[in-house]
């Protein structure tokens, strides 16, 4: 769990130490005009056994309602998790929130962007997916909707088995689904989205248009995403250092980053 400051007061204190820390660690100076994209597991809460036993400090839905605040709105969780599933954990604290790895959005505005359901496709994957399950207790299948996911994190030698039969079935599947793989998760869906045209999607409208994207992820998944804020001239910022990656700049740990996310709001630099 992400140790919270103590009090304002204390972080207040500290403050220009830390502003110092940061411009030496090479991160970017805040700035009003930018739209913030996070990430959820690996980047806003640490990683757990099972998707359900995440746990999300209370502390988080506060400091998103001050960076939304701070930032006029645009502040979105981009994830790989349903909306449903994220409004569920965050209590529907945010509105801009996108899903399913950028497949699904809900705007500032509260609209729903969502392509045809095509859950009856996946049926037999779905099915062979339960069986291999029900023959692995390290296994667990995440229904999603129109995407799903085989988990492996609790029997991590499952990785082969799983990887093969997914990818028997999504050859089958044919192009129009892809498989992405995750933190020893191995998820199918349909293809042509991704949290890089998904970021697009909300820079292109407000309150997003015009601002400086920046955002942090953890995952393979967020390679889209840091590839396209680098594209529209912002900044990434990867949460771990264990492998390659696009991203432009990083912090160690989710502690890390909730302390950088608390510190922003004090410490936007005005539009000029
Ligand atoms: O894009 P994200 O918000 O990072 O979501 C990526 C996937 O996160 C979840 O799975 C991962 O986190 C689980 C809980 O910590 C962990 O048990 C699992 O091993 C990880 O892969 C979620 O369950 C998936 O649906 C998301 O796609």
């Amino acid at each position: 769990m992400p140790n919270w400051p103590r009090s304002s007061q204390t972080v207040n204190s500290r403050a220009s130490t830390e502003l110092s820390d940061e411009r030496a660690a090479g991160l970017p100076t805040p700035r009003a005009d930018w739209a913030l994209f996070l990430d959820f597991d690996g980047t806003l809460v640490e990683i757990a056994e099972h998707p359900e036993a995440v746990h999300v400090p209370a502390q988080l839905i506060g400091l998103l309602d001050a960076l939304v605040q701070s930032l006029d709105g645009a502040v979105a969780i981009v994830s790989g998790r349903p909306l449903e599933g994220l409004d569920a954990l965050l209590g529907g604290a945010l509105p801009a929130v996108a899903g399913l790895h950028g497949l699904e959005r809900r705007s500032l505005g509260g609209q729903i962007h969502r392509p045809a359901d095509r859950r009856a496709e996946l049926d037999g994957l779905r099915q062979a997916l339960e069986a291999f399950a029900g023959e692995h207790p390290g296994a667990h299948v995440e229904d999603k909707g129109n995407a799903i996911a085989l988990h492996y994190r609790r029997d991590p030698a499952l990785e082969r088995p799983a990887r093969a039969l997914v990818e028997h079935h999504c050859e089958s599947l044919g192009e129009s689904f892809r498989l992405q793989s995750g933190k020893q998760v191995l998820e199918v869906g349909p293809a042509g989205h991704d949290k890089g045209t998904v970021i697009e999607a909300f820079m292109a409208e407000p309150p997003f248009h015009g601002r400086i994207p920046v955002c942090l992820g953890d995952d393979v998944t967020d390679e889209d995403a840091f590839a396209a804020v680098n594209r529209l001239g912002g900044h990434s910022i990867r949460i771990g250092t264990d492998r390659p990656t696009a991203a432009s700049h990083a912090l160690a740990s989710v502690n890390e980053a909730y302390q950088w996310l608390n510190r922003l709001p004090r410490h936007l630099r005005p539009i000029q």
